[in-house]
């Protein structure tokens, strides 16, 4: 069953307007490389020829994951819930960098399994953790459903309260699993090679995390090209949520910057629900979780930066906003040629 979102066709026009107005800016036709190509991408996503990004809207979606249960991951379940207090503290990486590039921030619980409370923490809890999908279903279909709804309705907050582009990530202990799991499926690669330590397995434990997620995929028998069915049998809460945020956010010709591994498998659902969601979608880096590489081939995206991390929580995507905020800058505050009196390329 597809969910229908209306993501608005790309202002194909508007880019063609920008890209020769980027060859009027003082500089070699072409100098700025894959800033030039942003600024162009930017103006087709929002419809604007001097489009604007900031200031950023980061939304952190928190879950936990049954097949915790089956040892998969390096840390306690216990930390999903422990971290949200520290997102609400403002310790967390993602606080440190959100700060720095002067986003509006919220920390979301759409699924942590224990009972966790705090001011500034948005409740929206769809079930305590998902099941154990080695032996059930993670979730119902009316859960993914409720889930996919909490990011869309806690973006389409965002955007009100005047988020220009969107960075989604996540905290929850076991996703990487999750994650691997429902991206073997979608692009029907075999799970060894996507698997990764995640949170830091050893090569014995990562043997067993491939295991279990065979075992999963085996019993549970997903469809590859119906998401709901994905989500429902494989996936996370966060995930889910992720991926609404994403589909509103490309509703509302919003820019979106993909984070790590599970962010860029939360992005290629959403666009199984619509194919124009990666349309609007930057991808900020590249992890080191080793299925990454393969979901962002899949996505279609080259990430900006490469700084061998793993962290997840949206730390790469804020770290990329920068990069994204100065093709904006470039394309409002460059002289052209004429302005600066500034001679063009040499006719020969
Ligand atoms: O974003 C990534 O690329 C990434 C890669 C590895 C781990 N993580 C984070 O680590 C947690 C999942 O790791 P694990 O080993 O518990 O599955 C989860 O909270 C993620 O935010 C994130
Ligand atoms: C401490 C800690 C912080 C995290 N942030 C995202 N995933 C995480 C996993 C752990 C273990």
């Amino acid at each position: 069953m597809k969910q229908l979102v209306e993501i608005p066709l790309l202002a194909k026009d508007i880019g063609r307007e920008v890209s020769a107005y980027l060859n009027t800016l003082t500089k070699p036709i072409g100098s700025l490389g894959r800033l030039e190509t942003l600024a162009v991408e930017l103006a087709e996503m929002t419809g604007s020829r001097f489009p604007v990004v900031a200031p950023p809207g980061v939304l952190v979606f928190a879950a936990d994951h049954g097949v915790t249960e089956e040892g998969v991951s390096a840390y306690p379940k216990e930390v999903t819930a422990q971290m949200v207090l520290n997102f609400l503290s403002g310790g967390a990486a993602m606080n440190v960098f959100s700060r720095q590039i002067g986003a509006l921030f919220e920390i979301v619980d759409v699924g942590v399994a224990e009972a966790v409370d705090g001011e500034g923490l948005i409740a929206r809890n769809v079930r305590a953790g998902t099941r154990n999908f080695c032996q059930e279903d993670a979730m119902a279909e009316e859960e993914v459903i409720q889930a996919l709804n909490v990011g869309k309705e806690e973006a389409a907050k965002m955007i009100e309260n005047g988020a220009k582009c969107l960075i989604v990530g996540e905290m929850g202990i076991g996703n990487t699993t999750s994650a691997s799991a429902l991206l073997s499926v979608i692009t029907g690669k075999n799970v060894k090679e996507l698997i990764g330590p995640g949170t830091g397995l050893n090569s014995d434990q990562m043997t067993k995390k491939q295991s279990v997620i065979e075992r999963a995929i085996e019993a549970r028998k997903p469809d590859q090209n119906d998401p709901l069915d994905l989500l429902k049998k494989l996936g996370g809460l966060e995930i889910a949520a992720m991926a609404g945020a994403m589909l509103e956010a490309a509703r509302n010709r919003i820019p979106i910057i993909v984070d790590g591994f599970i962010c860029t498998v939360a992005a290629l659902i959403a666009n199984q629900f619509d194919n124009r969601a990666s349309d609007y979608m930057i991808a900020g880096h590249h992890s080191t979780e080793p299925g990454h590489k393969t979901a962002l081939e899949e996505l279609g995206k080259q990430p900006l930066l490469d700084l061998e991390m793993r962290l997840g929580e949206g730390t790469g995507a804020a770290l990329a906003f920068p990069i994204v905020e100065a093709a904006t800058n470039m394309l409002c505050e460059m002289a052209t040629f004429s302005e600066a009196g500034v001679s063009g390329k040499s006719e020969r």
